[in-house]
Protein backbone atom coordinates (compact mmCIF):
# COMPACT_ATOMS: atom_id res chain seq x y z
CA UNK A 1 0.00 0.00 0.00
CA UNK A 2 1.58 3.10 -0.85
CA UNK A 3 1.83 5.87 1.93
CA UNK A 4 -0.34 8.82 2.05
CA UNK A 5 1.55 12.08 0.41
CA UNK A 6 2.54 14.73 3.24
CA UNK A 7 2.21 18.18 1.67
CA UNK A 8 2.79 22.12 3.65
CA UNK A 9 0.96 24.66 2.20
CA UNK A 10 1.01 28.01 3.84
CA UNK A 11 -2.10 30.32 3.16
CA UNK A 12 -2.71 33.69 4.22
CA UNK A 13 -5.75 35.53 4.86
CA UNK A 14 -5.50 39.74 4.32
CA UNK A 15 -8.12 42.00 4.33
CA UNK A 16 -9.50 44.95 6.14
CA UNK A 17 -9.97 45.94 10.06
CA UNK A 18 -12.82 43.62 11.31
CA UNK A 19 -14.22 41.95 8.44
CA UNK A 20 -13.76 38.67 10.35
CA UNK A 21 -10.58 36.81 9.43
CA UNK A 22 -9.77 35.50 12.92
CA UNK A 23 -13.57 34.66 13.50
CA UNK A 24 -13.54 32.82 10.51
CA UNK A 25 -10.20 30.85 10.88
CA UNK A 26 -10.61 29.69 14.70
CA UNK A 27 -14.15 28.59 13.57
CA UNK A 28 -12.84 26.66 10.92
CA UNK A 29 -9.98 25.20 12.98
CA UNK A 30 -11.07 25.20 16.39
CA UNK A 31 -15.22 25.17 16.20
CA UNK A 32 -15.47 28.40 18.07
CA UNK A 33 -16.58 31.79 17.60
CA UNK A 34 -15.60 34.51 19.56
CA UNK A 35 -18.60 37.64 19.60
CA UNK A 36 -15.99 39.69 21.20
CA UNK A 37 -13.70 41.45 19.14
CA UNK A 38 -10.10 41.74 19.57
CA UNK A 39 -7.88 42.90 17.33
CA UNK A 40 -4.65 40.78 15.45
CA UNK A 41 -1.74 42.66 16.05
CA UNK A 42 0.42 41.79 13.83
CA UNK A 43 -0.31 38.21 12.58
CA UNK A 44 -0.42 34.72 14.22
CA UNK A 45 -0.42 31.48 12.72
CA UNK A 46 -3.38 28.29 12.82
CA UNK A 47 -2.48 24.92 11.59
CA UNK A 48 -4.69 22.25 10.50
CA UNK A 49 -4.51 19.26 9.28
CA UNK A 50 -6.80 17.86 6.40
CA UNK A 51 -6.71 14.43 3.92
CA UNK A 52 -7.41 14.49 0.38
CA UNK A 53 -7.61 11.62 -1.00
CA UNK A 54 -4.29 9.59 -1.01
CA UNK A 55 -2.87 13.30 0.50
CA UNK A 56 -2.28 14.61 3.83
CA UNK A 57 -2.10 18.47 3.74
CA UNK A 58 -0.43 20.56 6.73
CA UNK A 59 -1.61 23.87 6.28
CA UNK A 60 0.04 26.47 7.99
CA UNK A 61 -2.26 29.46 7.89
CA UNK A 62 -1.40 33.10 8.98
CA UNK A 63 -3.80 35.44 10.07
CA UNK A 64 -3.06 39.01 9.54
CA UNK A 65 -4.45 42.14 11.05
CA UNK A 66 -6.22 44.47 8.89
CA UNK A 67 -4.96 47.92 10.77
CA UNK A 68 -3.27 50.19 8.17
CA UNK A 69 -0.59 51.12 10.96
CA UNK A 70 0.58 46.85 10.57
CA UNK A 71 0.22 46.80 6.73
CA UNK A 72 3.65 47.24 5.79
CA UNK A 73 4.69 45.05 8.35
CA UNK A 74 2.36 42.29 7.72
CA UNK A 75 3.16 42.06 3.83
CA UNK A 76 6.54 40.76 5.13
CA UNK A 77 4.82 37.42 5.83
CA UNK A 78 3.44 37.08 2.71
CA UNK A 79 6.61 35.75 1.24
CA UNK A 80 6.43 32.06 0.18
CA UNK A 81 2.55 31.49 0.79
CA UNK A 82 1.23 29.22 -1.50
CA UNK A 83 -2.07 30.94 -1.63
CA UNK A 84 -4.44 33.98 -0.25
CA UNK A 85 -7.67 34.40 0.71
CA UNK A 86 -8.93 38.30 0.25
CA UNK A 87 -11.38 39.07 2.77
CA UNK A 88 -14.26 41.32 2.88
CA UNK A 89 -17.45 42.34 4.83
CA UNK A 90 -20.54 42.17 2.87
CA UNK A 91 -21.74 44.91 4.89
CA UNK A 92 -18.87 47.09 4.72
CA UNK A 93 -18.66 48.30 0.96
CA UNK A 94 -15.23 49.99 1.85
CA UNK A 95 -13.89 46.70 2.83
CA UNK A 96 -14.40 45.50 -0.22
CA UNK A 97 -13.20 48.28 -2.75
CA UNK A 98 -9.93 48.04 -0.72
CA UNK A 99 -9.05 44.58 -1.54
CA UNK A 100 -7.65 46.41 -4.25
CA UNK A 101 -4.83 47.75 -2.34
CA UNK A 102 -4.80 44.17 -0.38
CA UNK A 103 -4.27 42.33 -3.46
CA UNK A 104 -1.35 44.42 -4.75
CA UNK A 105 0.51 43.91 -1.79
CA UNK A 106 0.00 40.38 -1.78
CA UNK A 107 0.71 40.21 -5.58
CA UNK A 108 4.01 42.78 -4.91
CA UNK A 109 5.35 40.12 -2.18
CA UNK A 110 5.19 36.73 -3.46
CA UNK A 111 8.53 36.17 -5.04
CA UNK A 112 9.41 34.67 -7.31
CA UNK A 113 5.94 35.02 -9.34
CA UNK A 114 4.85 32.14 -9.34
CA UNK A 115 3.34 31.31 -12.67
CA UNK A 116 -0.34 30.37 -11.02
CA UNK A 117 -0.87 31.42 -7.43
CA UNK A 118 -4.40 30.87 -6.26
CA UNK A 119 -6.71 34.12 -4.42
CA UNK A 120 -9.92 33.56 -3.12
CA UNK A 121 -12.26 36.65 -2.66
CA UNK A 122 -14.13 35.74 0.56
CA UNK A 123 -17.56 37.37 1.49
CA UNK A 124 -18.23 37.41 5.32
CA UNK A 125 -20.88 38.05 8.11
CA UNK A 126 -23.81 36.96 5.09
CA UNK A 127 -26.04 37.02 8.06
CA UNK A 128 -25.72 40.55 8.33
CA UNK A 129 -26.66 41.41 4.36
CA UNK A 130 -29.56 42.57 3.40
CA UNK A 131 -30.79 42.54 -0.15
CA UNK A 132 -29.26 45.86 -0.52
CA UNK A 133 -26.07 45.19 -0.09
CA UNK A 134 -26.35 41.83 -2.32
CA UNK A 135 -26.85 43.76 -5.44
CA UNK A 136 -24.71 46.71 -4.57
CA UNK A 137 -21.77 44.38 -4.03
CA UNK A 138 -22.59 42.09 -6.97
CA UNK A 139 -22.33 45.33 -9.32
CA UNK A 140 -19.09 46.46 -7.95
CA UNK A 141 -17.90 42.80 -8.36
CA UNK A 142 -18.96 42.52 -11.98
CA UNK A 143 -17.57 45.71 -13.06
CA UNK A 144 -14.37 45.19 -10.72
CA UNK A 145 -13.66 41.43 -13.40
CA UNK A 146 -15.09 43.10 -16.35
CA UNK A 147 -12.63 46.01 -15.79
CA UNK A 148 -9.37 44.38 -14.56
CA UNK A 149 -9.43 40.47 -16.01
CA UNK A 150 -5.58 40.77 -17.61
CA UNK A 151 -4.56 42.75 -14.23
CA UNK A 152 -5.43 39.76 -12.37
CA UNK A 153 -3.87 36.54 -11.89
CA UNK A 154 -6.44 35.59 -8.93
CA UNK A 155 -10.04 33.57 -9.68
CA UNK A 156 -12.95 35.10 -8.16
CA UNK A 157 -14.97 32.01 -6.29
N1 LIG B 1 -22.44 38.93 12.60
C1 LIG B 1 -21.22 38.48 12.35
N2 LIG B 1 -20.18 38.95 13.05
C2 LIG B 1 -18.95 38.48 12.78
C3 LIG B 1 -18.74 37.49 11.77
N3 LIG B 1 -17.40 37.23 11.74
C4 LIG B 1 -16.84 38.01 12.67
N4 LIG B 1 -17.76 38.76 13.30
C5 LIG B 1 -17.51 39.74 14.37
O1 LIG B 1 -16.75 40.83 13.82
C6 LIG B 1 -15.83 41.33 14.78
C7 LIG B 1 -14.43 41.35 14.19
O2 LIG B 1 -14.02 40.03 13.97
P1 LIG B 1 -12.48 39.59 13.83
O3 LIG B 1 -12.48 38.17 13.42
O4 LIG B 1 -11.71 39.93 15.05
O5 LIG B 1 -12.01 40.54 12.64
P2 LIG B 1 -10.58 40.61 11.96
O6 LIG B 1 -10.77 40.72 10.51
O7 LIG B 1 -9.71 39.50 12.44
O8 LIG B 1 -10.05 42.01 12.53
P3 LIG B 1 -8.52 42.54 12.61
O9 LIG B 1 -7.71 41.47 13.27
O10 LIG B 1 -8.62 43.79 13.44
O11 LIG B 1 -8.08 42.84 11.22
C8 LIG B 1 -15.97 40.45 16.02
O12 LIG B 1 -16.80 41.09 16.97
C9 LIG B 1 -16.65 39.19 15.51
O13 LIG B 1 -17.44 38.54 16.49
C10 LIG B 1 -19.86 37.00 11.03
O14 LIG B 1 -19.77 36.16 10.12
N5 LIG B 1 -21.08 37.54 11.37
MG1 LIG C 1 -7.96 39.49 13.46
Amino acid sequence: MNPRKKVDLKLIIVGAIGVGKTSLLHQYVHKTFYEEYQTTLGASILSKIIILGDTTLKLQIWDTGGQERFRSMVSTFYKGSDGCILAFDVTDLESFEALDIWRGDVLAKIVPMEQSYPMVLLGNKIDLADRKYQSILENHLTESIKLSPDQSRSRCC
